[in-house]
């Protein structure tokens, strides 16, 4: 069916099935409307008094409300494809052995990945990144909403569902923090493109260790500052539900506030980690051991008590940490 085809319904057919447009209909001051008039003759029905009052010719209506229409079912289909769940189907480790287990991931949570060096942790971030389907040297398989993701979900480049925030963050645009992200929000067709560039940096400057203004080239950013950038920007503006992490703890920036963001956007956050504080921040961790996922361990009611002395003495580092950069003496007191 085209959009064209709407036109010659019923008007209580059409109401019927996109009740929203009655929203429209309230719009044009609600005319008298026979029910089993078709669209198209109660658009052209219009008087132009009403016309007038809209602001806009009998085309232009016609037009509008078909791209009403398209518009709303867009917003409905990308509601139904909402992320509620990741689920990691277990492959095999490095030698081979099953990795028998079945790990779900719900929106709004937090896990933290773990495990020695080469055991397997950025192979699992890629694996997600890619929704591997048994295709990878892990052999693991990447379920969305229980289900398989589509060959369009594994390709689409416009509705990526994977964020991936890494360590090393380069910039090569020789462009200000400023200009980047309105390039941004402008590509993410979104209304109020000042207001969510404000929104970006006064988040990025109150997470990064240090200051920077929004006239700063992002080339000279710091690397505490990028990440910083990054993470608002994923935070505030990225439709993408997945962000996986690799690795924060050297970023100099204010590390649960991101993390609390991300949680805050109802996104799934997986990071690669080893400092405690973030580590007991997630609700859970997958514990990596050669290749393979070993172990899966809540956050235990002793751990969280553990967790809020770190958040004590971490912030008395950084009390220190600031007095350090200022110049300043340390003293037993404070
Ligand atoms: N299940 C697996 N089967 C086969 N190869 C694997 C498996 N898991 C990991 N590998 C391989 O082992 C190597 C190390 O893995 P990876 O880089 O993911 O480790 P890491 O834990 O992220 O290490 P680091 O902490 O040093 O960054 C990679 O070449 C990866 O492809």
């Amino acid at each position: 069916m085209t959009d064209r085809d709407l036109l010659q319904w019923p008007c209580a057919r059409l109401l019927d099935q996109h009740p929203y447009a009655r929203d429209f209909f309230s719009a044009c001051g609600n005319p008298a409307m026979d029910r089993q008039q078709t669209l198209g003759d109660f658009l052209a029905g219009l008087t132009p008094d009403r016309l007038d009052a809209l602001g806009m010719d009998r085309t232009t209506v016609v037009e509008q409300f078909l791209a009403f229409i398209h518009q709303m079912q867009r917003l409905q289909a990308d509601r139904d494809t909402a992320i509620r769940s990741v689920t990691v189907v277990g492959g095999h480790d490095k030698d081979g052995r099953p990795e028998d287990l079945q790990v779900t991931l719900s929106a709004g949570e937090m896990i933290a990945v773990v495990g020695p060096t080469g055991a397997g942790k950025s192979l699992l971030l890629a694996d997600i990144e890619s929704l591997a389907q048994g295709d990878t040297p892990s052999g693991r398989r990447i379920l969305i909403n229980d289900r398989p993701p589509d060959e369009a979900q594994r390709l689409s480049g416009e509705h990526r569902l994977v964020a991936q925030l890494s360590q090393n963050m380069n910039f090569v645009m020789d462009l200000s923090a400023h200009e980047f992200l309105s390039l941004h929000a402008e590509s993410r067709l979104v209304d109020n493109v000042a207001g969510v560039v404000d929104q970006i940096l006064q988040t990025a400057v109150a997470l990064a260790g240090e200051p920077f203004d929004a006239k700063t080239p992002v080339t000279a950013l710091s690397g505490g500052q990028s990440r910083a950038l990054m993470i608002a920007d994923v935070a505030c503006l990225s439709a993408s539900p997945i962000v996986l992490i690799d690795e924060i703890e050297n970023a100099g920036v204010d590390r649960r506030q991101a993390l609390g963001l991300l949680v805050k956007k109802e996104k799934i956050v997986l990071m690669a980690t080893h400092d405690p504080l973030l580590a007991l921040s997630g609700s859970r961790r997958l514990v990596i051991r050669n290749g393979g996922i070993d172990a899966v361990l809540d956050t235990s009611d002793e751990e969280r008590i553990l967790l809020q002395q770190l958040d004590t003495m971490d912030a008395r580092l950084t009390t220190l940490r600031n007095r350090i950069r200022q110049g300043k003496r340390l003293s037993l007191t404070h």
